[in-house]
C-alpha cells in the first residue's frame, strides 16, 4: 500500500529586525499566503496572529511591518518582494500618539472633568488640542494617502479604549467599501484589514455592503458617479457636504464622539494638472472637506509646497503637519486602476472567490474564512416605467438643434435629468446605477435635487435594454422589487467578463 506523503509544504521564511518591513507585489492571477511564525507582525497598522494563514491576491501590494522582529513563512510567488529597513513608521506612530492624546483630552471634557494636566494656554493656539482630531489626509498621487489613513484607524481601534473613529472616503476613483463613484463614511471599531485592492479600506458587510448587514462595516454613501473629481466638481462638493453633515448629526457615546474622523482625499485635492481641475476647484473641495468635517489636523503626504499652502489657507485655526512618503508605496497605473474598479464591480455582484497559492488549503481573507464569500446575483426583468432614472447635471435627450432659435442650452451641474431608456442617447447599457434610499414621504418637503441628497442602499448595472417591449434587464445582488424606486446613472460602467 503506498502511503501518501502528508508533511506539510514548508514556504519561504523570511526574518525581519525590528522596525523593518517585508514588501511584496502580485502579479494578475496569482495569489500568495503568509503565516506569522514568531515575533509580532502588522499590515499596514492591523495585527497579524500567530500561526494563521494570510492570503492576498487580486494584485494586492502591501507590507507587513515589525516593531519587535518576526519571522514570516511566505507561500506563493510574488512578482516583487523584499525586505526595507526604511520606512516610515516611526513618524506614522508619532502622529497617532498625538491624535491619542486629542481623544484622551476630548473624553475628559466629554465626560466633564476638568482639563488639569497641561496649561492649554501654553500650546499653540491652532491645535485646538481638546478636540476629537478630526484629520484631513492630502497628497499626490501614489503617495500612501490610503495607506496612512488605515494605519492611524487601525492604531486607533487597537489602543484597548473602545474608539471606533468614522473613517471617510472622498475619493471617488477609490471604491473604498463599494464600488468606485462612491464617497462614503463609517465607523471603525475593529482593525481594518489588507488582502486585496478591491477593499482598500478593510471590508463591509459582503460586497452589497448597503443592503446587508452584519457584524462589518455598513458604510453611508453617495453616488458621485464617476471615477474622476473633474467630471462634476460641484456635484462632488455637496455630496461632501451632505456627507459631512451625517457624520455631524451621528448619535454615539462619549469613546465614540471622541475618537474622531479620518478622511481619505483623491490626488487631486493635491495637484491640478495631472487631474485636470482647476487651483480653485481643487482648493474649493479641500475647504468643501474642512468645513464638512470641522477639520482640525490636516496630513500632506511627502508635499512641500502643498503643505505650505495649507499652512497659509489654514494654519490659524487647523494644525497642518508634513509627513514621509513610504518608498514602499507602489506607482499604480491607469491600467491597474481600471483592473481594480472591475475586480470591485465584479466582486460586488458576485463575491469573493481566490484561489490559494498551491498547497494552501485553509487560510483567511482579511480574517474571514475562505469559504461562502460568493454571491448569486439575480438577473431581474424591469418594465421602463418601474424605476425612475437620473443623470445629474447632463443635456440628455433633446439636441442643441430641436431648441427654438437663438434659445441656448443651460443645464446645470446639479440638474438631476431624468434619463428615458427608449432614448437612443441614454447610453444605459453596461451602466452602473446607484439605488436611492426612498424620498422624503412628505410631499411638502421635497425639492427638485432631492435625488442628489439621498444616501445609496444598492447598486445595479443595466445589463440589456428591449425598446419594443418597454423593458431592461438589471443585474443585482440584492433580490426584491425595483418597482417605484430612483437610481442615477454616472459614467461608471462594467460587463461581465
Ligand atoms: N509600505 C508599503 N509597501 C508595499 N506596498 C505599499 C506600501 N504602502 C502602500 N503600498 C501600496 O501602494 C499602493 C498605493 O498606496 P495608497 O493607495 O495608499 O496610495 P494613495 O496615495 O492613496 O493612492 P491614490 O493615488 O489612489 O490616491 C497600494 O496598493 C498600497 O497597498
Amino acid at each position: 500500500m503506498s502511503s501518501e506523503n502528508t508533511s506539510p509544504i514548508r514556504g519561504k521564511e523570511w526574518h525581519l529586525d525590528p522596525e523593518t518591513e517585508y514588501r511584496f507585489e502580485l502579479d494578475i492571477g496569482t495569489s500568495l499566503a503568509l503565516k506569522l511564525l514568531r515575533g509580532q507582525a502588522e499590515i499596514f497598522g492591523a495585527e497579524l496572529v500567530e500561526g494563521q494563514t494570510y492570503i492576498f491576491g487580486q494584485e494586492c501590494k502591501a507590507a507587513i511591518f515589525t516593531w519587535r522582529g518576526c519571522t514570516i513563512e511566505v507561500f506563493g510567488n510574488p512578482s516583487t518582494d523584499y525586505i526595507s529597513e526604511e520606512t516610515p513608521m516611526t513618524a506614522y506612530a508619532n502622529v497617532h500618539i498625538a491624535l491619542e492624546q486629542m481623544r484622551v483630552r476630548a473624553l475628559r471634557i466629554i465626560h466633564g472633568s476638568p482639563n488639569n494636566s497641561e496649561d492649554e494656554s501654553s500650546l499653540p493656539p491652532s491645535s485646538r488640542l481638546s478636540e476629537p482630531p478630526r484629520v484631513l489626509v492630502l497628497g499626490p498621487e501614489n503617495s500612501g494617502k490610503t495607506t496612512v489613513c488605515k494605519i492611524l484607524t487601525n492604531y486607533t481601534v487597537r489602543a484597548g479604549q473602545d474608539w471606533a473613529p468614522i473613517l471617510v472616503n472622498v475619493d471617488p476613483g477609490e471604491g473604498a467599501w463599494a464600488v468606485p463613484g462612491t464617497i462614503s463614511a463609517t465607523a471603525i471599531h475593529t482593525p481594518l484589514s489588507t488582502w486585496s485592492p478591491v477593499n482598500p479600506l478593510g471590508s463591509a458587510s459582503t460586497s452589497a455592503p448597503m443592503a446587508l448587514s452584519s457584524n462589518a462595516l455598513v458604510p453611508l454613501a453617495y453616488w458621485y458617479g464617476h471615477r474622476q473629481t473633474k467630471r462634476n466638481p460641484l456635484l462632488m462638493d455637496r455630496l461632501v457636504r451632505n456627507l459631512g453633515q451625517n457624520v455631524a448629526d451621528r448619535d454615539g457615546d462619549a469613546e465614540e464622539k471622541a475618537s474622531g474622523v479620518i478622511v481619505d482625499t483623491p490626488s487631486s485635492f493635491a495637484s491640478s494638472p495631472s487631474s485636470g481641475m482647476k487651483d480653485d476647484q481643487r482648493h474649493a473641495l479641500i475647504k468643501a472637506c474642512v468645513d464638512a468635517f470641522n477639520i482640525n489636523v490636516i496630513l500632506v503626504v511627502g508635499h512641500e509646497k502643498l503643505t505650505m499652502e495649507m499652512q497659509r489657507t489654514y494654519g490659524n485655526r487647523v494644525t497642518v503637519l508634513k509627513i514621509p512618503k513610504s518608498g514602499g508605496v507602489v506607482e499604480l497605473d491607469h491600467s491597474y486602476r481600471d483592473r481594480v474598479s472591475t475586480y470591485q464591480l465584479h466582486t460586488y455582484m458576485y463575491g469573493i472567490k481566490l484561489d490559494p497559492p498551491p498547497g494552501i488549503t485553509d487560510g483567511t481573507l482579511g480574517g474571514e474564512p475562505m469559504t461562502d464569500l460568493t454571491l448569486a446575483p439575480s438577473s431581474l426583468a424591469v418594465g421602463f416605467d418601474d424605476l425612475s432614472i437620473f443623470r445629474i447635471g447632463e443635456e440628455t435627450m433633446a439636441p442643441s438643434s430641436a431648441l427654438p432659435i437663438g434659445a441656448t442650452r443651460t443645464v446645470s451641474e446639479m440638474q438631476p435629468a431624468k434619463v428615458d431608456p427608449a432614448s437612443i442617447s441614454s447610453r444605459l447599457v453596461n451602466s452602473v446605477l446607484a439605488l436611492l434610499a426612498p424620498p422624503n414621504p412628505d410631499e411638502s418637503e421635497r425639492y427638485d435635487e432631492e435625488v442628489l441628497d439621498l444616501p445609496v442602499v444598492g447598486y445595479l448595472v443595466v445589463t440589456a435594454v428591449d425598446v419594443p417591449n418597454r423593458r431592461m434587464t438589471i443585474l443585482s445582488p440584492n433580490p426584491g422589487s425595483f418597482t417605484g424606486k430612483t437610481a442615477i446613472v454616472g459614467t461608471l460602467e462594467w460587463q461581465e467578463q
